[in-house]
């Protein structure tokens, strides 16, 4: 099994606060792989790591490694802008921009210069039909994002993240502003896109963990307690803290 990325000994600290301490994690290939644990033991800070996006952040200082594919996206030179479009993320409140659908997928490619009329068609099409949001809006491409319901909102931004072909999508809390059923549909997306994406999901919902991903890992206090296949996670876990999270003892 490939691992696509790869984090080593990654701490992190906003200000003189040390949120992550030492994670060492490999994320296989066509995987998914999901973060759970109590609320602010770091979850989505180390999902954020994962695609720079504490450049943002003055007090936020980091220390250790991600590598992608073996390269290091903290090494000097290496380009921040490059490593968010291998790396996607799809936020928790869907963030459709207020444009057109059309618009909106074509962003990104756009952005990188593509500007290409049937190209552009092509892209918006393929990512439409790959997030199962095409026959929806196949009629209304030119009607504004802001019109869509919010399980279909973040279907299009699930759709905006893969049109511009990463390699690993980061998705923080996905479905937390979803209805079942719209929760459903990205799940069922979600087991398409790993065929051709890496996946890591932070989720707090135990039944999503279960129904997605492969491996899951337990964080707790800016540590992973424990990281395994999720059936054995849930199963049996070795970790007395993980045990007692998943009992319903704290968090
Ligand atoms: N920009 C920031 N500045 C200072 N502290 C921060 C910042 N962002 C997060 N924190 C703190 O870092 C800790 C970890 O937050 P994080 O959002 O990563 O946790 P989480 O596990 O994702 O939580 P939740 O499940 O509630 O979303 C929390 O104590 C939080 O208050």
């Amino acid at each position: 099994m490939k691992t696509k990325l790869q984090v080593k000994d990654l701490h992190l600290a906003y200000g003189t606060k040390k949120v992550l301490k030492g994670i060492t994690m490999d994320i296989p290939e066509n995987k998914i792989v999901a973060l759970i644990g109590p609320s602010g033991c770091g979850k989505s800070t180390l999902l954020r790591a994962m695609n720079r996006m504490h450049d943002l952040s003055p007090e936020a200082h980091i220390t250790g490694e991600i590598l992608l594919d073996g390269e290091n996206i903290y090494a000097p030179g290496r380009d921040a802008v490059d490593v968010r479009r291998k790396i996607g993320m799809v936020f928790q409140k869907p963030n459709p921009f207020p444009k057109s659908i059309f618009d909106n997928i074509a962003y990104g490619l756009k952005i990188a210069g593509k500007h290409d009329k049937q190209q552009l068609q092509e892209v918006v099409e393929r990512t439409l039909k790959s997030s199962y949001l095409w026959e929806e809006v196949k009629d209304d491409l030119d009607k504004s994002a802001l019109s869509l319901s919010g399980g279909q909102q973040q279907r299009m931004c699930i759709a905006r993240a893969v049109a511009v072909e990463p390699e690993v999508l980061l998705m923080d809390e996905p479905c937390s502003a979803l209805d079942p059923i719209s929760t459903a549909k990205i799940e069922n997306l979600m087991l398409e896109l790993k065929k051709d994406y890496t996946i890591v999901i932070v989720t707090h919902n135990m039944q999503q963990a279960q129904r997605v991903a492969d491996l899951t890992a337990f964080m707790y206090f800016g540590e992973v307690m424990e990281y395994a296949p999720t059936e054995e996670l849930f199963g049996n876990p070795q970790v007395e803290l993980t045990r007692n999270y998943l009992d319903g003892n704290f968090g």
